[in-house]
């Protein structure tokens, strides 16, 4: 029934019986279902919605927002979980809980230090050039040299995450059906129907994996498992264990070897589900953010324009690295804008693990609390014209001009986005690469402004562009 929120005194739009607030955005798109019930209640800290028939509790207000994620962490460390995942993806960083979340995050966070980025940095400077000379080859090859971004960005980031977690060098680009493409997308791609099914019969979902139904095809977890088993094996074999600098590196240097009571080290299981979070936290939420800003990039050449100017000032002739991308500012002010319109992560959530008042407001244990990032980004309160791409926002004089909590791109406070320095090198390099050798154009198939498809962050006519080569 949909009265929680009714006995709470929270404010909470009519709601569908069966679908609760999920049938409007089934109906109308999950972007603009959130930024209208956002919009409904303009001068409040919260409103209620329903997922199906659970209760979510919405957070507007970024004072709360902070209180929640930072202040009282400990009440609210835990995010929903919809579906019961088996091994290895259950041991995901991204879906594990209290301590055992707290153990995997301390040691995850050892391998995302500076240090070890910048080794990793050498992967993706090499990636990104093959991509470069693929797409020089793909133009004096072809004479239609229309390119959708997403589509070969995408095969770009996945040969990245292959490479830097899991040790396997692949070209999805001139190789799609490789098998780590097609299971990675695989696991990437839950059902439809399993979505549904988690939002409105969760019970079901249980039945399900009872009767030994998984939400991710047994062939695909085994897949992983076994090649993440082989290389780890092989490096051991080969004596090149530790000195390749990806992350499967840094992964068997946290192994638990028998014995060891040090509680700094990770069980072979564990190592699986870290190396999997690149796949399921670490491909599309890249390759969308990359896809977007060259995108938007290309609708706005004036900008475009000052991020080619600034590279030529700092790097110059040099190849883009780790050291000589940290200049680059106007290219992070692009970046952030690219991440405000289109979040990746467009809706953040936590669980109450006991009852907690937050600025005066009584939140129940098991209830949960969401943070709507996509019209929290789009909220005039805190920014003007909002759905216009003006990365001067995120400008050194400008910056501050925003309340922090009102800017979740990667969510904020003790869970935030164990990945995020090193998503960012990524971007950078590989957005140096290609703006150094060419520069975006807009095509006869370009269609702006961009139309979201209704339950994805994808633009449903694609996201077309020429690329001229640069002299
Ligand atoms: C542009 C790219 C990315 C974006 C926008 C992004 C965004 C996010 C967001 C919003 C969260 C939730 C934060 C919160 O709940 O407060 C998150 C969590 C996480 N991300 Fe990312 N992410 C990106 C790339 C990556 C990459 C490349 C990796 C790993 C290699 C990664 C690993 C993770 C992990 C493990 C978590 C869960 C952290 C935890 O539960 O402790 N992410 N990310």
């Amino acid at each position: 029934s949909h009265d929680t929120f009714q006995k709470m005194n929270i404010d909470s739009p009519p709601a569908s019986r069966l679908l609760g607030h999920f049938g409007a955005a089934l109906k109308k798109g999950i972007f603009t279902t959130q930024l209208e019930i956002y919009n409904l209640y303009k001068d409040k800290k919260v409103y209620g919605t329903y997922d199906g028939c659970h209760p979510v509790l919405n957070i507007k207000d970024p004072d709360m927002i902070k209180e929640i994620m930072v202040k009282s962490f400990n009440s609210f460390v835990n995010r929903r979980s919809f579906f019961d995942l088996d091994p290895p993806f259950k041991e995901m960083l991204v879906s594990l809980k209290d301590d055992q979340w707290k153990h995997v995050r301390k040691i995850m966070s050892r391998t995302f230090t500076s240090g070890q980025i910048k080794r990793m940095s050498k992967h993706m400077e090499r990636k990104s050039q093959q991509l470069v000379d693929l797409l020089h080859r793909k133009q004096e090859s072809n004479d239609d040299d229309d390119i959708e971004l997403k589509n070969i960005i995408s095969c770009f980031t996945l040969d990245v995450i292959a490479s830097v977690g899991f040790g396997v060098e692949i070209s999805s680009m001139e190789n799609p059906d490789n098998p780590f493409a097609v299971h990675a997308k695989q696991s990437i791609n839950l059902s439809p129907l399993l979505l549904s099914l988690a939002f409105f019969a969760p019970w079901s979902l249980t039945l399900l994996q009872k009767a030994g139904v998984s939400t991710i095809p047994k062939a695909t977890r085994e897949y992983f498992t076994k090649i993440i088993d082989a290389a780890i094996e092989n490096r051991k074999e080969e004596g090149q264990a530790g000195k390749v600098n990806d992350f499967l590196d840094l992964l068997i240097n946290s192994e638990e070897e028998s014995g060891q009571t040090e509680k700094y080290y990770l069980t072979r299981s564990e190592i699986h589900g870290q190396a999997l979070v690149f796949i399921l936290a670490g491909y599309d939420t890249i390759s969308t953010v990359l896809s977007f800003t060259l995108f938007l990039l290309t609708v706005h050449p004036e900008y475009c324009q000052i991020v080619q100017k600034e590279m030529d000032e700092k790097i110059g002739n040099e190849s883009p690295n780790y050291d000589n991308i940290q200049g680059l500012t106007y290219m992070d002010m692009c970046l952030n804008e690219t991440m405000r319109l289109y979040p990746p992560a467009f809706f953040i959530d936590r669980v109450c693990a006991e009852d907690t008042t937050v600025h005066g407001i009584q939140i129940p244990k098991n209830m949960v609390v969401a943070f709507p990032v996509y019209a929290l980004h789009r909220d005039p309160e805190f920014w003007t014209e909002p759905d216009k791409f003006q990365p001067e926002r995120f400008s050194a004089e400008n910056k501050d001009s925003h309340h922090p909590y009102a800017y979740l791109p990667f969510g904020n406070g003790p869970r935030n986005c164990v990945g995020m320095r090193l998503a960012l090198m990524e971007l950078k390099i590989a957005l140096s690469y290609i703006l150094k050798d060419f520069t975006p154009v807009t095509c006869e198939k370009t269609v702006y402004p961009i139309k979201l498809k209704k339950l994805q962050l994808i633009a449903e006519d694609g996201l077309w562009v020429k690329l001229s080569a640069r002299k």
